[in-house]
């Protein structure tokens, strides 16, 4: 079975892939610290907690966070005795194209949600992803990465409010009733909410006239559908958009290619 790793700069994703299904699938903070060890500690523990009974033979990874992939390399090879695919690295060939200026290391999760999104929904396509960053992918027609737009995550922006100014609490993202707020909360979480529902509709709006075509939005990551039960901003969202793309690379790099 394969063990698909997405490791974003807050949390870290892993999921068991039997080759039809997801039989599981666990989240941890990102840490540049954690050992292959601890690692397997961590996820031995749940599988069998669980009574997750998967014998891994194959590994792939993504990660925004360079520096973890090397305990996580030590991870598939001391503990599943398996070489893994890591999206990004030349061994790792995808099944797009990726067009963007030369020199520009594209954020794995990015190329890998591309892949995801042509694969399910076809070409012409943005995938917004609301991660640490929130980013917005476009996918041409034959389904190559042609670039996007990075803009600060929306817990970021909350974030940052609350650390740049003394009197603004931490508060966690939600729909105000009214845009307009009456105490300090609901106030910056209209800033925020709706200043996210400006920039999306936005950016898209922008996207699809400069690209001159109809497009599909899809959307990923576990504020999606907050944005979406209220907005109506895509076409449609899809939870485990990235993991799909893993399982779908990873198929790509055992059927068609013969790398030895
Ligand atoms: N369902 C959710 N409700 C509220 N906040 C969420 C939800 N899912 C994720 N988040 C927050 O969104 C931020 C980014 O999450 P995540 O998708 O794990 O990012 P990354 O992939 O960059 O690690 C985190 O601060 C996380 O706490
Ligand atoms: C934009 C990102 C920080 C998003 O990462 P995430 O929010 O998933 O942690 C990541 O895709 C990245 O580091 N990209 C590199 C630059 C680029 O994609 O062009
Ligand atoms: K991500």
């Amino acid at each position: 079975m394969l063990l698909a790793v997405d490791c974003g700069n807050t949390n870290t994703v892993f999921s068991i892939w039997n080759g039809t299904e997801f039989i599981a699938t666990w989240r941890t903070s990102t840490e540049t610290q954690r050992t292959a060890d601890q690692y397997y500690v961590w996820l031995s523990t749940l599988m069998s907690l669980q009574k997750v009974d998967a014998q891994i033979t194959d590994m792939i990874i993504s990660s925004t966070v360079p520096r973890v992939v090397f305990n996580l390399r030590v991870l598939a090879d001391r503990y599943f005795n398996t070489r893994p695919l890591v999206v990004g690295r030349p061994d790792c060939a995808l099944p797009i194209d990726v067009r963007v200026d030369a020199g520009t290391a594209v954020g794995p999760d990015r190329l890998v949600n591309s892949v995801a999104g042509y694969d399910l929904y076809g070409g012409d396509l943005i995938v917004v992803d609301f991660g640490t960053a929130t980013t917005f992918d476009v996918v041409d027609t034959d389904g190559a990465y042609v670039g996007g737009v990075i803009a600060p995550g929306v817990n970021l922006s909350l974030q940052a409010l609350h650390e740049a100014a003394a009197a603004l609490p931490h508060v966690d993202i939600s729909r105000p009733q009214t845009v307009v707020g009456t105490n300090t909360v609901a106030c910056m979480q209209s800033g925020i909410f709706y200043g996210y529902v400006g920039v999306i509709r936005e950016v898209c709006a922008r996207i699809k006239a400069e690209r001159a075509r109809p497009m599909k939005i899809i959307a990923t990551g576990g504020l999606a559908p907050l944005f979406q039960q209220a907005e109506e901003l895509f076409d449609d969202w899809k939870d485990e958009l990235t993991m799909h793309g893993l399982t779908v690379i990873h198929l790509y790099n055992k059927t068609e290619r013969h790398p030895e």
